[in-house]
C-alpha cells in the first residue's frame, strides 16, 4: 500500500481528539486494579493482539501485581484499511492454553468480530476461562454477537474510525499520544 505522508499528516492535524494521554492512562489504571483483584491468584496467560494492543498492554502490564505470563497473537481483519474484512490469523498463540486463564488484551472493540473469533479459539484450545481487556468500546448497533460484552473496558467512543495509541491510519500514526478521531469518518 502506498500512502502519502503529507496526506496521513494533514489526517493528524484535522483529527478531533476524543482522549488525551492522561484521560487513557486515568482509564488503564482503573482497569489494572479490576485486573489486580480478579486475577491475583489465576496465573493467567496474558496475550497481546498485535499490533493494536501493543500500546494498551505494555502500559496495563506494568501497572498488574502478580504473576503472570506474557505473549502474543496477531489476527487482524482492517489490514491497513479502514473497513473490515475476513479475520485473518498472522499468528495464533503458541503456548499451550490446556487449563489456563487467559487474558486478552486488545485497543478496541468495535464490531466485536476479532474479538469473538480469539474467544472462541482460545476455549477450543483448552483455556480453563478466558478473560478480556479492551481500552476502547465503540458504541453502535453492528455487535458481532450483541450479547457479548468485553470483561474489562477503558473507556467508550462514538462510532468514527479512530487512531492513536496503539490504532492506526492506513498503518501511521499507532505513536500518536491520544485517541483522536478522523476528520469526516
Ligand atoms: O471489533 P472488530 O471490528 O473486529 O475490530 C477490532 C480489531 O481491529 C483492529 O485490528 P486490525 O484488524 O486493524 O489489526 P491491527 O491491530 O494489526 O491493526 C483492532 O486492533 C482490533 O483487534
Ligand atoms: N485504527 C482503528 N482500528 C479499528 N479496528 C476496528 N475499529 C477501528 C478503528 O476505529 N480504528
Amino acid at each position: 500500500m502506498s500512502v502519502e505522508l503529507a496526506h496521513i499528516r494533514q489526517v493528524m492535524a484535522e483529527a478531533d481528539c476524543l482522549y488525551t494521554a492522561d484521560q487513557l492512562d486515568a482509564a488503564i489504571a482503573r482497569l489494572a486494579g479490576e485486573i489486580n483483584r480478579d486475577l491475583a491468584e489465576r496465573n493467567p496467560l496474558v496475550f497481546c493482539v498485535m499490533n493494536g494492543g501493543l500500546i494498551f498492554a505494555g502500559k496495563l502490564l506494568a501497572l498488574l501485581d502478580f504473576p503472570l505470563e506474557l505473549s502474543y497473537l496477531h489476527a487482524t481483519r482492517y489490514r491497513g484499511e479502514t473497513s473490515g474484512g475476513e479475520l485473518f490469523w498472522k499468528a495464533k498463540p503458541e503456548m499451550s492454553l490446556i487449563d489456563r486463564d487467559v487474558l486478552i488484551v486488545d485497543d478496541i472493540f468495535d464490531e466485536g468480530h476479532t474479538l469473538a473469533a480469539i474467544v472462541d479459539y482460545c476455549k477450543h484450545a483448552g483455556a480453563r476461562a478466558v478473560h478480556t481487556a479492551v481500552l476502547i468500546d465503540k458504541e453502535h448497533d453492528r455487535k458481532a454477537r450483541p450479547e457479548m460484552d468485553a470483561n474489562y473496558v477503558g473507556l467508550p467512543c462514538v462510532d468514527r474510525y479512530i487512531f492513536g495509541y496503539g490504532m492506526d491510519y492506513k498503518g501511521y500514526w499507532r505513536n500518536a499520544p491520544g485517541i483522536y478521531a478522523v476528520k469526516g469518518m
